[in-house]
C-alpha cells in the first residue's frame, strides 16, 4: 500500500473554526469600498509577481487577517507535506495507487537521474520519448515526412477526448499566432458521428496526419472515431488511385498517415499503428495532466520544437515556484486558499474564468476537467466521508463577449460568484480604430468589470444621472463582488504553460484541503458502464427488458422515430 498519510479532517481543526468566526466578522463589517478608502496600501499588499504574471488579490473580501487564517489552515492540513511526497514521487493517488507526477514532464533534461521513482528515471524516460517526438515533428514540419503519395503533411487531426482532447485543443487554439509551419490541426472527441463527419469533410487524405491520443487506448470514443477515420482515409486513397485496397498498401499507407500517443503500446499496435510511429507516456500522468506529455504531439507538429519547449520552461518555472515560495507570498497556494474561503465559508458554488483574449476561448473548458474532475468528491483518499463541500463547478467564457450574456447575474443576482479575471498587456493584434488603440479598448472592460464588481454604485449615484425614482432599485449595482485581476506581459508559450502549471496547483492546494485524491476519476465510470449495456439494449429484447422505465419508453421513442 501507498506510504502516504491519512488526511487531516480540515473541518475538525480549529483554524477551520477560527476561520467561521472570521468569516462572520467580514460579512457583517466588510466592504470593499471601506477596505479600499481605510488602506492606501491595500494593492500593494495584496499584490504578487509569479515570473510574467501580476495578480492582484485586492479585490476580494480578505484582510491580511483572514490569509493568516487560510494559511494557517494549509498548514495544519499539510500542504506542504503533501506537495513534497507528490514533487518526490510517492503514490499520492491512493485509490489507484499511483505517483503523480505531471512535474516531471516538463523538469529540464539536466535533471535526468535525479528522480528515481518505482525503478525508472522519470525525468530520463520524459527526454527520451521528447527527442523522439521533436525527431519525429521536425520530418512533418520539413516535409521529409509525407503521405503514402509523397504529398507534404498539411493538417493533422488529432482524435481524443478529455484530457487526450482538451489540453491540446486549447493549447493550438491559445498559441495559434505561433503555428510556422502550413500545418493546421484538428481535434475530433465527440462519439457523436457529427463531430468527426464535419471535421473530416474539408480535408484531403493524402495531405493528412491522424494522431489517435488514448492514455489507455480503450476509450470509446477514441477508437470508434480512430476506426472511422482509418476507413474515411482508406476510402479516400483508394479513390483517388493512391493505393489499390490490398492490404499491404492499406497497411503502408497506415503507416504513413496514422500515429498514436499512449501509455498502453501493445493496444496501440493491435489497432495497427507501427509502434515506430506511437509515443508513449506513463500511468503517472494523469489525462487531464497530461498536456505537456506526448499528447501533446500535434502542437509540436503545428508549432515546432522551440515553441513546445518554451511551453514546458513555462510549467516548470511554476513548478519551482510553488515548490520553493513561502506560503504567505506563493501565488497557488494563494489562490487555492481563497477559494477554498468562498466555497467552504461563503458556500459559493461556482467560479468563474474569464479571459480577455480570444485566444484563451478554450481555456475555461479545460478548466472544467482540471478543477471538477479532480476535486469533485464525495470521499478522502483514505475512503472516509468528506465533511464540507468539495469541487467548484468552474465556468467562463472570454470577455467582452461574456458582458453581453452573463455578468448581468455577476452584477445584480442574488449569488456570489468570485471570478478569475485574466487579461495580457500586450496583443498579438495591434489593431486601431482611428486614434484608438483598439487592445485598450478590451482592457478597459475588464479594468471596468472588475471596478464595477467591487465598488457598485449606490442609489444616490444612479439618482444623480437622473434616473426616475422608481426604476433607481433596478440600477443600482451592490459591489462587494469578488475578483482576481490577473495581468501577464503576453500570451506566450511560456505564459500559457505557467498558467496551466498555476491552475494544476491550485486544484492540488484545495484537494488537500478537502482531504480528497484529486487525481482519480471513479465518477465517469458508472456512466461508461451503463452506456455499453444500454447501447445492447436497443437491439435485444432481454437487455431492453432489464432497463427501468424511463429509458425503455426513450428507446420505445427513438424506434418509432428513427427514420
Ligand atoms: O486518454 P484516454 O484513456 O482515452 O481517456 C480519456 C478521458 O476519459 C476518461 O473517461 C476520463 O474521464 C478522463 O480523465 C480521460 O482523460
Amino acid at each position: 500500500m501507498p506510504v502516504v498519510s491519512a488526511p487531516v479532517d480540515a473541518t475538525q481543526t480549529p483554524e477551520w473554526a477560527a476561520l467561521v468566526d472570521h468569516q462572520k466578522e467580514i460579512a457583517a463589517n466588510f466592504t470593499l469600498k471601506k477596505a479600499f478608502a481605510d488602506d492606501p496600501d491595500r494593492v500593494s499588499k495584496f499584490s504578487h509577481d509569479m515570473g510574467e504574471l501580476h495578480f492582484d488579490f485586492s479585490k476580494n473580501l480578505i484582510t491580511e487577517k483572514t490569509l493568516k487564517l487560510l494559511l494557517d489552515l494549509a498548514r495544519a492540513v499539510h500542504v506542504e507535506e503533501r506537495r513534497d511526497a507528490m514533487l518526490a514521487g510517492e503514490h499520492v493517488n491512493t485509490t489507484e495507487d499511483r505517483a503523480v507526477l505531471h512535474s516531471a514532464l516538463r523538469a529540464p533534461k539536466s535533471d535526468r537521474g535525479s528522480l528515481m521513482v518505482d525503478g525508472q528515471d522519470v525525468v530520463g524516460d520524459v527526454h527520451d520519448v521528447l527527442n523522439r517526438m521533436y525527431a519525429f515533428a521536425d520530418k512533418v514540419r520539413s516535409g521529409v515526412w509525407t503521405g503514402v503519395t509523397g504529398k507534404k503533411i498539411e493538417h493533422v487531426v488529432s482524435i481524443g477526448i478529455g484530457g487526450s482532447d482538451l489540453g491540446p485543443v486549447m493549447v493550438y487554439e491559445g498559441l495559434k499566432p505561433f503555428a510556422n509551419a502550413g500545418i493546421d490541426c484538428t481535434y475530433v472527441s465527440n462519439i457523436d458521428p457529427n463531430d468527426i463527419a464535419e471535421k473530416l469533410r474539408p480535408l484531403d487524405p493524402e495531405t493528412t496526419l491522424m494522431i489517435v491520443v488514448s492514455k489507455t487506448f480503450t476509450t470509446l470514443e477514441t477508437l470508434t472515431n480512430a476506426r472511422e477515420a482509418k476507413a474515411w482515409m482508406l476510402e479516400g486513397l483508394e479513390r483517388k488511385g493512391a493505393i489499390d485496397g490490398s492490404d499491404a498498401s492499406c497497411a503502408d499507407a497506415i503507416k504513413k498517415h496514422f500515429v498514436a500517443v499512449s501509455t498502453a503500446l501493445d493496444r496501440v499496435e493491435e489497432f495497427g499503428i507501427d509502434p515506430e510511429n506511437a509515443f508513449g507516456f506513463w500511468n503517472w500522468v494523469g489525462g487531464r495532466y497530461s498536456v505537456d506529455s506526448a499528447v501533446g504531439l500535434s502542437l509540436i507538429v503545428a508549432f515546432g520544437r522551440e515553441v513546445f519547449e518554451e511551453f514546458l520552461r513555462g510549467f516548470h518555472d511554476v513548478d519551482v515556484y510553488f515548490k520553493e515560495t513561502p506560503l504567505e507570498n506563493n501565488v497557488p497556494v494563494l489562490m487555492g486558499m481563497i477559494n477554498v474561503w468562498y466555497s467552504n465559508f461563503w458556500r459559493t458554488e461556482t467560479h468563474a474564468v474569464l479571459p480577455y483574449n480570444q485566444y484563451m476561448h478554450r481555456f475555461p473548458a479545460y478548466l472544467q476537467q482540471l478543477t471538477m474532475e479532480s476535486n469533485g468528491k464525495s470521499v478522502r483518499w483514505d475512503g472516509s466521508p468528506v465533511s464540507c463541500d468539495t469541487g467548484e463547478i468552474f465556468w467562463g467564457e472570454p470577455g467582452t463577449n461574456g458582458q453581453h450574456s452573463f455578468y448581468q447575474l455577476i452584477h445584480q443576482g442574488t449569488r456570489m460568484i468570485p471570478a478569475d479575471f485574466i487579461a495580457f498587456v500586450n496583443t498579438e493584434n495591434p489593431l486601431k480604430d482611428g486614434d484608438q488603440d483598439t487592445h485598450e479598448l478590451l482592457l478597459g472592460n475588464f479594468l471596468a468589470q472588475t471596478k464595477a464588481l467591487a465598488f457598485g454604485k449606490t442609489a444616490d449615484e444612479v439618482r444623480a444621472e437622473g434616473t426616475p425614482e422608481p426604476i433607481v432599485p433596478a440600477r443600482c449595482f451592490a459591489g462587494n463582488k469578488p475578483s482576481t485581476s490577473i495581468l501577464g506581459t503576453a500570451l506566450t508559450p511560456h505564459s500559457l504553460g505557467a498558467f496551466v502549471a498555476l491552475y494544476e496547483y491550485i486544484v492540488f492546494v484545495e484537494g488537500t484541503v478537502w482531504g480528497v485524491d484529486s487525481f482519480d476519476q471513479w465518477g465517469v465510470e458508472l456512466g461508461k458502464q451503463l452506456a455499453r449495456e444500454i447501447t445492447v439494449a436497443f437491439h435485444d429484447d432481454e437487455a431492453l427488458a432489464e432497463q427501468d422505465a424511463s429509458t425503455q419508453a426513450l428507446i420505445a421513442f427513438y424506434h418509432e422515430h428513427r427514420a
